[in-house]
């Protein structure tokens, strides 16, 4: 299998992405849409997000903040998005640190149907019930059986589970895809997590498939982030974001396909 093509087709489509999304990192994940491709829209507002959900491509939803507000939304969203059969990734930031995030993600999963979820390893390892190691929204697992983790997940939920850290594991729960490009630059600014789910989001609105959107998604957030630490003040965390960006925006199907790093293998 390779990604080939999903970059282009991004940026051909311009997939209208739906987020709503932590107010942390809200800006970097809509600059990140639009440097891969894909046209983001911040609709949060409840009464607005059903309607706004049925004009896009893809919806992410990231409940790194979540607001009572952004429940409502996160709700009527996945309900759009059912109705017209778009992918849903959802990001479970923090699920880890406060166990009634998985409760209302398991939740949540009962009612709608979710394509994606793209975590960090500690993230997706308390998901999925298996004991882990998280500071809050970091995950600090050891990285050990990331891979049977993500199967047990993606199983469970029928649908891709992706987790992420220093190598990204992306499984539908039968194909894996292991994935070892990235800098630990990477760990050095907040919200590489968010962006990576963003993108993923983008390159879904726009593949044939969510596993290869969501391949694709992670390898091009490892690669620019390869390139943006090696460029000049690229080992300082402000340059380095500001290029990170600049390096999603300069990728092309050459540069992924020459630097990938992925390891493919069933279950
Ligand atoms: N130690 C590392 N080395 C290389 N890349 C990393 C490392 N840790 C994380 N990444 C990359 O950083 C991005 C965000 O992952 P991660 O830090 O696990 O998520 P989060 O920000 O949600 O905690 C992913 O693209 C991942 O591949
Ligand atoms: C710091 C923080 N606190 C709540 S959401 C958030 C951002 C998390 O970003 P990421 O998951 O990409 O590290
Ligand atoms: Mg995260």
């Amino acid at each position: 299998m390779n990604v080939k093509g999903i970059l282009t087709a991004t940026r051909s489509k311009t997939p209208l992405v739906q987020a709503i999304t932590n107010y942390v990192t809200i800006n970097d994940c809509a600059n990140v849409l639009l440097a891969c491709g894909a046209s983001p829209a911040m609709c949060e507002v409840a009464r607005e997000a059903y309607d706004f959900s049925r004009l896009s491509a893809a919806v992410y939803c990231n409940i790194g903040t979540l607001t009572p507000e952004q429940r409502q939304a996160i709700q009527e969203a996945l309900r759009g998005a059912a109705e017209k059969e778009i992918p849903v990734v959802l990001d479970p930031v923090g699920c880890g640190a406060i166990p009634s995030r998985i409760d209302y993600l398991e939740e949540l999963r009962s009612q709608y149907p979710i394509q994606v979820v793209k975590g960090n390893l500690g993230e997706i390892k308390s998901l999925a019930g298996i004991e882990t190691q998280v500071r809050g929204v970091d995950s600090v697992d050891n990285g050990e059986d990331a891979v049977e983790a993500c199967v047990s997940l993606a199983q469970k939920w029928q649908c891709v589970v992706a987790a992420t850290g220093i190598q990204d594991v992306v499984t539908d729960g039968t194909q894996v895809a292991v994935i070892q490009n990235g800098t630990q630059m990477l760990t050095k600014i907040t919200g590489a997590g968010c962006m990576a789910g963003a993108v993923i989001a983008g390159f879904c609105g726009a593949a044939e498939n969510p596993f290869k959107g969501t391949v694709a998604g992670l390898l091009a957030m490892s690669l620019a982030g390869e390139k943006a630490a090696a460029g000049e003040g690229g080992q300082l965390p402000g340059t380095f974001k500001v290029k990170l960006i600049d390096e999603i925006h300069q990728l092309t199907e050459e540069s992924m396909a020459a630097s990938a790093n992925i390891r493919y293998f069933s279950v």
